[in-house]
């Protein structure tokens, strides 16, 4: 059980995490945000890099600030710029990063070849870093990450940058994993929480409030969101509408785009209502006062 109480985290009057207190027990939990939200830092704080200014956190009656060595030990951080060594080999960097935590030949001698072979990397073992695409190096990532069998996994932005297949691979890859750990995941990709998270949180200007499901999320959005299949000068309107948010468009045929965007009121006759999808709900959610 991750036990957050009261951390605030400020540089110099900037407050980019004012006095949050969560409880957090297991699976994965999405922390959903926009750029300098305070994610980023959220995760530092966790991972022991950053100290809070008040307030302490404990997972299983080890604290932060008075057990920090030990909790150390059970946590696995991939940041956000992991600048893994091109001219390493997957072992090697491997190696090097279970020595920077204290673990001996025996540990790594069992540990690496297991953690490949649960990033799929097995077969790379042996080969250059430098030789690796984005979704490898972020496999890679994890694998150093849970190299000490952390019970707390924090992931920064992984999925940034890979295509769609890496996405899906690094996603299923984090699912896996989250069947006997906490994950944290920070990303600003509402599609990553939909397909990989159990809960989430969502931030904003350094405030962090907690969802117990990504269906909570999504009913924010339930009797806001609707369909209608326009012209294209109508649908220049709308887009100057400062009371409407379009959250998808697709060009149907020449002239004719069929659009999703929320709104208290159907505004349009033709349009119908629709079923909010997550991104609608995490909208409403950031266009609250
Ligand atoms: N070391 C620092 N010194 C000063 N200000 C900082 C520092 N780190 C973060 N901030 C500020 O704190 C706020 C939160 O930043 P943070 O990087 O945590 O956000 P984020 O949600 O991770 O953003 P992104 O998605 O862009 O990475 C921002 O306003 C940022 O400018």
């Amino acid at each position: 059980m991750l036990q957050i109480s009261g951390i605030t985290k400020k540089f110099g009057k900037k407050v980019a995490l004012h006095n949050t207190s969560l409880t957090l027990d297991k699976g994965i939990i999405g922390l959903l945000g926009p750029n300098g939200a305070g994610k980023t830092t959220f995760l530092r704080l966790l991972s022991t890099f950053y100290v809070s200014d008040s307030g302490d956190i404990t997972l299983n009656e080890l604290s932060w600030s008075k057990d920090t060595e030990k909790i150390r030990k059970t946590i696995g951080y991939l940041p956000q710029q992991t600048g893994v060594f091109p001219s390493l080999k997957a072992r090697e960097y491997l190696e090097y990063m279970g020595i920077l935590r204290g673990m001996d030949s025996g540990q790594l001698s069992k540990e690496i070849p297991s953690v490949l072979k649960e990033v799929n990397l097995e077969e790379k073992a042996d080969h250059l870093i430098g030789s690796f695409s984005g979704g490898m190096k972020q496999r890679l990532g994890i694998a150093q990450a849970i190299l000490h069998q952390p019970s707390l996994l924090l992931v920064d932005e992984p999925t940034a940058g890979l295509d769609p297949e890496e996405r899906i691979r690094f996603r299923n890859l984090i699912k896996r994993l989250g069947k006997n750990r906490l994950i944290i995941l920070s990303t600003h990709i509402t599609e990553d929480v939909a397909m990989t998270c159990d809960q989430a949180l969502l931030m904003k200007a350094g405030a962090i409030e907690q969802f117990s499901s990504i269906q909570e999320i999504i009913s924010l959005a339930k009797g806001q969101v609707w369909a209608l299949e326009t012209d294209l000068s109508t649908y220049e309107t709308i887009k100057s509408n400062t009371n409407i948010l379009i959250t998808q468009t697709s060009i149907l045929e020449e002239n004719i785009i069929a659009l999703r965007y929320i709104a208290t009121e159907p505004i349009y006759p033709k349009a119908k209502i629709a079923v909010p999808v997550l991104e609608e709900g995490y909208m409403v959610w950031l266009n609250k006062k």
